[in-house]
């Protein structure tokens, strides 16, 4: 068995470059761009009315003029208007093009208005109040966002706003997700006492989901023969394949064997750690990797955050965002394995705070639904206290 560390090179080592495609901007969240987002025009592209009011010249207020006669109203979307007069005034209302002659935008609160009269009460503007400045957030061929951006809803926004309905991304692994087992029936089926419903599959491909991937289900069944039939159609196809259960030593654990007959190259079968101890991972000789998460639900679940995502991540080129929290209470835990603690998470003081989730076994999936983060407590101590930070990946 390797420990954690090695596992994790070894998973990070397996970089894989899928190139690029073309993708609809509202399926893009979550992709990392592969282009640069250029400003095709300024931010904000003109003098924007940032609250609903007037717009005064500020010349006739330092010469005492309060009151104002309204000579119209500049609505956002309208083509910029001109102050004809400039002892008067003109509605302005929030997002509209600060109308020409005018250079300070009153609130409604600060006026009263009477027969077509504003009158302002307040002693003091300043030039520009209440403007967002035409250029102030960036300028015209400015890059906006780099390429190497993983998409997030609000640069999906800015990208809307830059007029791209499609943009250029990293492609992203095909993946097979595949729940192995005969104990296994779907989700709208009735189990019998002996049956359980597959909820790892599920489980995996709502993850893959928050990673823009878009995965496919299968259902191996213990059977060898059967499953060397289907892994050899689903590795002719995919990227990836995510596999759960079926790697430990069982007599219907066949997975290891058919791999193995598919020339698949162990690079590891066996991780010191807790859950996910059988976790086997591997490539094929056309380069498809093969992750064999052990079936019990937390193991699964741990082992896609923690190594199928430092891969996917490590082949796209961004990090995994590494934190650090401490223990709410000391913890031990005797076998030499790091325990990969599933926690719930608080922030007291300026600290993250991990409070470990009480639960019974890996195959706990009630509890395993409430943890917020995974706490990796390494193998080399038993004991653990409140006053040192761990690895933590939110999930
Ligand atoms: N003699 C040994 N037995 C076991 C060992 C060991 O080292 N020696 N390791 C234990 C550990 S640790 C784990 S974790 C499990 C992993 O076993 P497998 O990967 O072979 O998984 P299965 O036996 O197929 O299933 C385990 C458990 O999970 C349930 N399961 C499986 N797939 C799904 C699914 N898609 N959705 C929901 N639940 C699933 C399955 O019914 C079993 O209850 O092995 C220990 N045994
Ligand atoms: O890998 Mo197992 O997860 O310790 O139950």
């Amino acid at each position: 068995m390797i420990s954690v560390e090695e596992a994790l090179q070894l998973v990070r080592a397996q970089i894989r470059d899928y190139g690029t495609e073309e993708v609809e901007l509202l399926q893009s969240t979550g992709h990392i761009l592969a282009q640069d987002i250029v400003a095709d025009r300024a931010y904000p592209p003109f003098n924007r009315v940032t609250m609903d009011g007037i717009a005064i010249n500020s010349k006739a207020f330092s010469a005492g003029r309060r009151s104002f006669k309204i000579e119209g109203v500049q609505a956002a979307g309208q083509p910029q208007q001109t102050l004809v007069d400039t002892d008067n005034c003109l509605e302005v209302m929030t997002g509209a093009m600060l109308p020409l002659g005018t250079d300070v935008v009153i609130p409604y609160e600060q006026c009263e208005i009477v027969d077509g009269v504003a009158t302002v009460n307040i002693e003091e503007v300043s030039t520009l109040q209440n403007v967002h400045l035409e250029g102030t957030d960036s300028k015209q061929g400015d890059i906006l966002v780099q390429s190497g951006h993983k998409i997030t809803p609000a640069i999906v926004g800015l990208i809307a706003a830059s007029g791209l309905s499609k943009i250029l991304v990293k492609r992203l692994p095909k993946v097979a997700v595949c729940a192995t087992g005969d104990e296994l029936v779907e989700v709208d089926e009735q189990p019998l006492p002996h049956q359980i419903r597959q909820s790892n599959s599920y489980m995996l491909i709502a993850a893959l989901h928050a990673e823009g991937i878009h995965a496919q289900r299968y259902h191996l069944r213990d059977d060898p023969q059967v499953m060397l039939e289907e892994l050899t159609t689903i590795t002719n196809y995919y990227d990836v394949v995510l596999l759960s259960g079926a790697v430990s030593k069982g007599k219907f654990d066949h997975l290891p064997n058919v791999l193995n007959r598919l020339k698949m190259e162990a690079i590891f079968h066996g991780i010191a750690q807790r859950p996910g101890k059988p976790f086997l991972f591997g490539k094929l000789p056309n380069e498809v990797l093969i992750f064999g998460f052990p079936g019990n639900p937390a193991s699964t679940f741990v082992c896609y955050q923690l190594y199928f995502k430092a891969w996917l991540y490590q082949s796209l080129g961004i990090s995994l965002p590494v934190m650090k929290a401490f223990l709410s209470r000391p913890f031990s835990f005797k076998p030499n394995l790091t325990l990969h603690a599933l926690v719930t998470i608080t922030y007291n003081e300026g600290k993250l705070i991990a409070t470990p989730i009480e639960t019974s076994t890996s195959g706990d999936m009630v509890n395993l639904a409430l943890a917020q983060g995974i706490l990796s407590l390494p193998a080399d101590r038993n004991e653990f206290t409140t006053d040192e930070a761990f690895d933590l990946q939110v999930v």
